[in-house]
């Protein structure tokens, strides 16, 4: 069915298998789903906000509780939620960082942290990753070193993320946090790929915010993410407005300027909340995510030729394969050259492996049953058998 404006009834099919990475853990409760069903409104949220007016005050939804719950929950003191993880980037570069000022950025990073120091016209210094795809201590410490030599100060900003998007693998964000707070240096946590999947204590880990993504991490409508800082930088970061009119003498009350005020109003919101109960009981179940992504990823490698692209062992249900001596040599005489692949998986209800791409490609298996791990394993070996490769 296709409404006037020529939007499709989209349909989710139950059973099928999504394995895109940036989708796995941000598909919706059923609770969310309704939530977003009954606020979906534009400023729904907005009938329920009184005096001090600010969203974070609003008691019904219980939007304040989830504030106070949210940042408990990180191991941080306070925290605001965000249209999307950018927008936090964006939030505190526009706090901490001025034009020309440096910014520690991994060279693994996400394109939306590099972008959120070109909008306050910061630069970027990299940290280079290690041959095997890992950003160190040592190496931060000797990236920081040198911005030092070049700007004659500290840069006023580090990202580090938790767990990379290009590999999935983790990173020393203890170590690094532990080299840069030597240099004075607040540390930006980006857990896009942890908060809201595995348990996270932004402070044990030295961070200074900590921000997570509601869409692909938090099972949330988009655009929705949070924001979590100390007491400390909460003064800079999330600052109430003291702007005035120099004519009317207007002024706003307590809305907080990094978010112009208010952020999520509607279905965003209440989908990020009616999910959060379960999300919080899912961060505890890690290791059975661990061990339905090791059934996929063993008969994977049970595939001559097939590697681990990857650190190994796994330690997030993000992985990127190396099928440059397997599945890419079938595609290279295959009717359907790379798309056989795709192709193949779609076949048998699986889809997210980007088309066309047979050499190295990510997958995520967050959220599987055990049941769907290994039918998604057996899919795999069925795929290479019936073209002809070996199997160990
Ligand atoms: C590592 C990483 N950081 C940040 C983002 C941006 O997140 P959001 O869409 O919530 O702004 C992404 C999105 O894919 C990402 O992979």
């Amino acid at each position: 069915m296709r409404c006037a404006a020529g939007i499709e009834t989209r349909t989710v099919e139950e059973s099928s298998i999504n394995l895109d990475p940036i989708q796995a853990a941000g598909r919706l409760t059923p609770e969310a789903m309704k939530a977003v069903i009954a606020w979906g409104d534009g400023y729904s949220v907005c009938d329920h906000c009184h005096k001090p007016f600010r969203l974070d005050y609003v008691a019904n939804p219980p939007i304040a509780d989830f504030h106070a719950d949210l940042s408990s929950w990180l191991g941080m003191d306070q925290s605001q939620v965000v249209p999307g993880a950018r927008r936090a980037f964006q939030e505190v570069t526009g706090a901490l960082v001025g034009k020309g000022e440096p910014v520690m950025m991994t060279g693994m990073g996400h394109y939306t942290a590099y972008l959120s120091v070109e909008v306050v016209n910061g630069v970027v210094r990299e940290i280079p990753p290690t041959p095997d795809h890992h950003i160190t201590a040592d190496t931060a410490a000797e990236r920081i070193e040198a911005a030092i030599r070049e700007f004659g100060y500290a840069p006023k900003l580090l990202f580090i993320d938790a767990v990379d998007f290009m590999y999935g693998n983790f990173h020393d964000v203890k170590g690094v946090a532990r080299v840069a707070h030597q240099y004075d240096i607040p540390v930006l946590y980006n857990g896009v790929y942890t908060v809201g999947v595995l348990p996270v204590n932004g402070k044990d880990l030295g961070a200074d915010f900590v921000v997570g993504s509601g869409h692909k991490s938090m099972a949330a409508p988009a655009p929705s993410g949070v924001l979590a800082t100390t007491d400390e930088y909460a003064d800079v970061v999330l600052r109430t407005t003291k702007i005035s009119g120099d004519v009317t003498g207007r002024r706003f009350g307590i809305k907080q300027v990094g978010i112009l005020g208010c952020s999520l109003m509607g279905a965003p919101i209440v989908g990020l909340i009616a999910s959060f109960p379960t999300v919080k009981e899912r961060v505890k179940h890690w290791d059975e995510e661990l061990a339905n992504h090791k059934i996929v990823t063993d008969a994977l490698l049970s595939i001559e030729g097939t590697k681990i692209a990857s650190e190994v062992p796994r330690r997030h249900t993000l992985t990127r394969m190396d099928t440059s001596a397997s599945f890419d040599v079938v595609a290279r005489t295959h009717k359907k050259r790379g798309f056989f692949l795709s192709s193949a998986l779609a076949k048998r209800g699986i889809t997210g492996i980007m088309p066309g791409v047979t050499k190295q490609w990510k997958f995520n298996t967050y959220g599987l049953t055990r049941e769907q791990a290994e039918y998604l394993a057996a899919a795999f070996v069925d795929i290479a058998e019936e073209n002809g490769l070996r199997i160990a």
